[in-house]
């Protein structure tokens, strides 16, 4: 069953917060058994609707390991903002330099780009429902996503992760990353506080919010999210 949480207390993690105090009063859908409230029998199809899928939550939180189990059973395509990057350092484009700088710093590289290349991939996609992974990272992600597609998310995951945790998976991870180590990935759960933070928030404002315990095992933590899905009705692809 999932319900309707009101403090966002446990937002605030081990940093000062920038929770919105007013957030108590916010819609967010907390799981605590596998039933999950009927969502309106809006139709999904390609060329009519895209289905968006923001997948959030902090580094090393989850959220790439679980867009595969969505992706196995339910057929999204998954877009991960911070893939897409690194594939652009990676054929050596003009931007190259500058994203590579920018993701060792642990910053946010700029909006306009990060879109670009989203975009470029859903255009190429004959999918219409896109699992969009570490994005948006901040407010001006989110407004220029909005602003750009004209469009807002259907469905917001947030993987809630305690940092040591986060820290433990992410010095594991093993795959070479240049901000796995452990001075960007404090740099990085510092971003993640101070800008990712108000995203999550702005989506609990609008009830699209589905908090997830990041805790557990791979499996323990499907079990939350898979309900999220098979709430709605998406029609056979056309
Ligand atoms: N529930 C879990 N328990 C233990 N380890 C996990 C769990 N989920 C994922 N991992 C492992 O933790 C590491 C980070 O997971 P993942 O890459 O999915 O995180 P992420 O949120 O996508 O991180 P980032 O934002 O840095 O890309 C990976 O090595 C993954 O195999
Ligand atoms: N919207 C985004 C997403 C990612 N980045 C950069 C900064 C991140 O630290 C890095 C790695 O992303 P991840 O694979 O952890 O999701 O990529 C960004 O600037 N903007
Ligand atoms: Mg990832």
């Amino acid at each position: 069953m999932w319900r309707r949480v009101t403090s966002v207390s446990h937002l605030t993690f081990a940093h000062k917060s920038t929770v919105n105090k007013n957030a108590c009063t916010f819609k967010c859908w907390e799981s605590f058994t596998t039933e999950i409230p009927r969502k309106e029998k809006t139709t999904y199809q390609r060329a009519k609707t895209p289905f968006i899928t923001f997948v959030l939550g902090g580094p090393g939180s989850g959220k790439g390991t679980q867009c595969m189990k969505i992706v196995e059973n339910f057929g999204f395509t998954h877009l991960s903002a911070g893939e897409l990057l690194r594939r652009e350092i990676a054929s050596n484009s003009a931007d190259g330099i500058m994203i590579l700088n920018t993701i060792k710093e642990g910053k946010i590289v700029p909006s306009e780009l990060t879109i670009k290349l989203i975009q470029k991939e859903m255009e190429l996609s004959d999918n219409y429902k896109f699992l969009i992974d570490g994005f948006p990272r901040s407010e001006d992600n989110r407004k220029a996503f909005e602003q750009i597609f004209g469009a807002e998310p259907d469905v917001v995951l947030f993987f809630d992760c305690p940092e040591d945790e986060m820290v433990k998976r992410v010095l594991n991870r093993n795959q070479g990353r240049v901000d796995d180590n452990i001075d960007t990935i404090k740099k990085r759960l510092k971003v993640f506080t101070a800008l990712n933070l108000p995203v999550v928030n702005h989506y609990l404002e609008k009830g699209k919010l589905y908090k997830i315990n990041g805790v557990g095992t791979v499996d323990e933590i499907y079990k939350q999210v898979h309900p999220v899905f098979s709430s709605f009705h998406f029609e056979v692809r056309v």
